[in-house]
């Protein structure tokens, strides 16, 4: 059975932040997620862990400006000195949350730019390499143009050769299957390809990114196609609920703790 993450930033918003995790762990939930957890104190969020019983499933490392439209600074040239300082905040809250997955965010660049590219490789090695002592995977994924115009990294053969060339063992996809669906389609294929390297997954319903009950996909078949691939890792739900969050959780009453 697919172990699901609750993704606070996006569900369980009628509570404010902190109190999200005894919401999702009442609703059933065994594991969060979210997009970043820098405006609340770590040890704050590593007792609301503990509290609740769940486990961090992943967050994203520090974004740049994201008031000010950036997306991840990973791609952008002349950076590189931030993100070392971005790479030892993440992982201070790592350590506060036991998270052992962090999700590197590229930037809004052109993909065939090759100081963009170069810029980008340099980031990852830099990043995972330090996360290994720590024993942390470095996630990357590729996110759709309609979602978010211009990121750098918007195809998943893009991703997927990366992680192949640079041969970092703590270096995985993140294989939302929103942003999959949108880009490419043929999501089973993928997933059955890709599985070694998939280090996290993520659903939503296409196209709208509500929950995953209805609309473009089968849930269903692939969340048990999920355990017949043997996935080990969690799937985070990183949807914006239609209503009230309570009131969508249909589809993952069967997968509930009690
Ligand atoms: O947008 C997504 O999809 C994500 O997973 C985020 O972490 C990046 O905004
Ligand atoms: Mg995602």
């Amino acid at each position: 059975m697919p172990v699901f993450a609750a993704n606070l930033t996006m569900m369980f918003t009628e509570w404010a932040f902190l109190d999200r995790f005894e919401a999702a762990a009442a609703a059933g939930f065994t594991a969060v997620e979210y997009l970043f957890p820098y405006e609340a104190p770590p040890e704050a969020i590593g007792e609301r862990l503990a509290r609740n019983r769940l486990e961090q499933a992943l967050f994203n490392l520090p974004p740049g400006d994201w008031a000010a439209g950036e997306r991840g600074t990973a791609a952008l040239p002349g950076r590189f000195d931030a993100l070392k300082s971005d790479v030892e905040r993440a992982l201070d809250y790592a350590a506060a949350t036991g998270a052992k997955r962090l999700h590197l965010m590229a930037g809004l660049a052109d993909p065939s730019d090759p100081e963009a590219a170069s810029s980008y490789r340099r980031s990852i090695v830099y990043a995972a390499e330090r996360l290994a002592e720590s024993g942390i995977d470095l996630l990357i994924e590729p996110i759709n143009g309609r979602n978010m115009p211009g990121y750098f990294l918007n195809d998943f053969g893009a991703a997927e050769r990366l992680i192949a060339e640079l041969g970092l063992t703590n270096l995985k996809l993140q294989f939302d299957i929103y942003h999959r669906q949108i880009l490419h389609g043929d999501i089973v294929m993928a997933l059955r390809r890709l599985l070694p390297m998939i280090g996290h997954i993520q659903i939503a319903s296409v196209p709208s990114r509500h929950e995953p009950d209805n609309e473009e996909l089968n849930y269903p078949y692939l969340f048990e196609e999920i355990d017949r691939l043997g996935y080990d890792g969690l799937v985070g739900c990183e949807y914006i609920p239609r209503g009230r969050t309570l009131d969508g959780l249909d589809w993952f009453k069967p997968f509930a703790r009690s």
